[in-house]
């Protein structure tokens, strides 16, 4: 009967979380090694580069900033469930080439940057912090290298599930199922008004992660910001930024030193080109320019176009607020040259 039925999905899916999350021995190596500083991590910088970190120099990065904002002990997080929780998130992401673990931990330590560097944190309650940081390390678990587009012209049972944001409906599930699991919560010590509240804030980043969504929001943003909005305390404008952020972290390669945004650019863009093959195997479909890989002499100037349309204007409306995230705005003017050159050179 129905109640049966239920039942057995209730174990199918603890089974499913059982082995999606981290191993015993993986958490007790992580919780009895030592975290090394921010600045040993150079955590604290616009310009942070995952390349030479191991997949253990990224977990205890990632417990470094959750103590450098004294998150651990403002919300009674026993560490050994910080730890476990960590290693699960990076259990689920895929090894595809862009939309991958590093991409989660580069997203969380921009929005680091941002609220320490960057002075945001002023505007942020602490549960929001919490609730930031875990949304940038969650906002893409278990991405497919596949766009929502393809999700839904491949009647993906994703698209069935969730017919707008996709993807990012899905990394919200994920993120839900990781904290339901056995020594996974760490919101377990919260009051349930806090839990709530948190929840809302790691569903607000995450969705707000879909460009869709961006273009939808950004004019009320700007709107905000040309009027001399300063508060940012109701609860709708507090939504309004803490997404912005999110898309603002999320692009952020965009904003690093040329060496790294020409590499990081090129992860994306194998991404793309793979989705672009499936499209035309699987679907005997012609790919949009971004991911035909007969098209990559176009590529510089996609880039040039993605720059001025969607991050320059973002980082401008954030610094004209926010003076001391200027530095994403210069390392993203910085880079448009660079892609600029490479556009003129074809
Ligand atoms: C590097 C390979 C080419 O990459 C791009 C090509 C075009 C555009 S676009 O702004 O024109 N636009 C975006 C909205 N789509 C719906 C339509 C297309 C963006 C990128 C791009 N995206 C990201 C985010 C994943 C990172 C990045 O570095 N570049």
């Amino acid at each position: 009967n129905a109640c049966k039925l239920m039942a057995k999905q209730k174990v199918a899916l603890e089974c499913l979380s059982y082995h999606a999350t981290a191993s015993t021995d993986d958490t007790a190596r992580l919780s009895e090694e030592e975290i090394p500083t921010a600045e040993h991590f150079n955590l604290y910088s616009f310009t942070f580069v995952d390349f030479e970190l191991s997949d253990e120099d990224t977990c205890r990065a990632t417990i470094r900033m959750f103590l450098q904002c004294n998150l651990v002990k403002q919300f009674q997080i026993p560490y050994q469930v910080l730890c476990r929780w960590v290693l699960s998130v990076k259990k689920n992401y895929r090894p595809v080439k862009y939309h991958n673990w590093r991409h989660a931990l580069n997203v969380a330590q921009t929005m680091f940057a941002m609220l320490k560097t960057g002075k945001m944190e002023r505007f942020m309650t602490d549960l929001e912090i919490l609730g930031l940081l875990v949304a940038c390390l969650c906002h893409d678990l278990d991405h497919r290298g596949t766009n929502n587009a393809f999700q839904a012209k491949t009647e993906s049972p994703l698209a069935i599930l969730y017919s707008t944001s996709t993807m990012e409906h899905h990394h919200f599930d994920q993120c839900v199922m990781i904290l339901n699991s056995e020594g996974n919560n760490i919101f377990q010590a919260m009051s349930t008004d806090d839990y709530r509240a948190v929840m809302r804030t790691v569903e607000n980043a995450i969705l707000s992660t879909d460009l869709a969504m961006y273009f939808k929001k950004k004019d009320s943003f700007k709107e905000l910001v040309d009027n001399g909005e300063f508060d940012w305390q109701s609860e709708s404008k507090k939504d309004l930024l803490c997404g912005m952020m999110m898309t603002a972290c999320d692009v952020s390669a965009i904003a690093k030193p040329w060496e790294i945004q020409h590499k990081m650019a090129k992860l994306v863009a194998d991404e793309f080109f793979d989705q672009g093959d499936l499209e035309r195997m699987q679907l005997n479909q012609q790919p949009v320019a971004m991911m035909d890989r007969e098209r990559k002499d176009e590529l510089p100037q996609m880039q040039v176009g993605f720059i001025d349309v969607i991050c320059l204007p973002l980082y401008k409306t954030l610094a004209d607020t926010f003076p001391w995230i200027q530095p994403l705005y210069d390392g993203c003017a910085s880079n448009r040259s660079h892609w600029q050159d490479l556009a003129e050179k074809v």
